[in-house]
């Protein structure tokens, strides 16, 4: 599926959240969002799910609009994972992941041999499955945000925006899931995930978008979205570049005094 948002803006009283944003994101590629706190990006990403109505501009799935395609549709086709989850609920790890095949049932229908299948697949891939059992308001913050993964991956959407997956990850976790959704991308599907790793983003996106102020200040490659003058207006930072093993790594190294 293709998302395409045009001219997209969003307002709350006086104060534009996003401006003009024009970005389209495609099957088979993952991109990362990235940005400062408070640049927009989960903003983004919830106009993007059709979670909100912009001020202006227009959000499309396949060129169809989302009153067009319908909610349903929707939430069949674009998995959503929030960066706040609700997480206070006294529902099992398993029946939370089952809550991600609802969009696949027909009303008052069992869940099929497909749906427990997708259901046992996401627990694996997130490294779940001895966590099945357990309240999710008795997981760590970690383990609680694999878990809310795994319901978005037992969707198997065509499209996956995750907001923060690895943000209260450890280091084993946090490459575990970037290497899961670029398996997810390599499928066939879309990826968008907001990002504030940027060694990470460098490492595993295709392609990275930089949010500033609600405004798109670079896209593109992540060598030349993470170049010393766009890490310096976006985020007062100086970081090192590098090559290991054949790939690129940035590493934020010094704040530069916003002065
Ligand atoms: N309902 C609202 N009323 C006023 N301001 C809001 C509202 N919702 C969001 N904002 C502001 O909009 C800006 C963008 O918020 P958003 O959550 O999209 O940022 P973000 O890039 O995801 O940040 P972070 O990296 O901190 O998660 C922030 O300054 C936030 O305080």
């Amino acid at each position: 599926m293709r998302i395409e948002a045009t001219g997209l803006s969003c307002r709350v009283g006086d104060t534009l959240l996003l401006r003009d944003v024009g970005l389209a994101f495609g099957a088979g590629e993952m991109v990362g969002l990235i940005g400062p706190n408070g640049a927009g990006k989960t903003t983004l990403l919830r106009h993007l799910a059709g979670l909100a109505v912009p001020a202006a501009g227009t959000v499309t799935y396949d060129g169809q609009s989302l009153r067009a395609l319908g909610r349903a549709k929707l939430a069949r086709r674009l998995a959503y994972l929030a960066q706040d989850a609700e997480a206070q609920w006294p529902i099992r790890v398993d029946q939370l992941v089952r809550l991600g095949r609802l969009p696949h049932r027909r009303p008052l229908a069992g869940e099929s041999a497909a749906d427990l299948a997708a259901v046992a697949r996401a627990l694996a891939a997130t490294d779940c499955e001895r966590l099945a059992g357990r309240r999710l308001d008795t997981l760590s913050g970690g383990e609680r945000m694999r878990a809310l993964l795994a319901r978005a991956l037992a969707v198997e959407a065509e499209m996956l925006l995750a907001d923060e997956p690895v943000a209260a990850l450890d280091p084993y976790h946090q490459l575990h899931t970037m290497e899961l959704l670029r398996d997810v991308a390599a499928r066939g599907a879309g990826v968008v995930v907001v990002l504030h790793d940027l060694t990470l983003a460098a490492r595993f996106c295709d392609r990275l978008v930089l949010l500033s102020g609600g405004r798109v200040m670079a896209a593109g490659a992540p060598r030349a979205v993470l170049s010393d003058d766009n890490l310096a207006a976006a985020y007062h930072i100086r970081a090192l570049h590098g090559e290991a093993e054949g790939a690129d790594f940035t590493l934020p190294w010094q704040r530069i005094d916003p002065a």
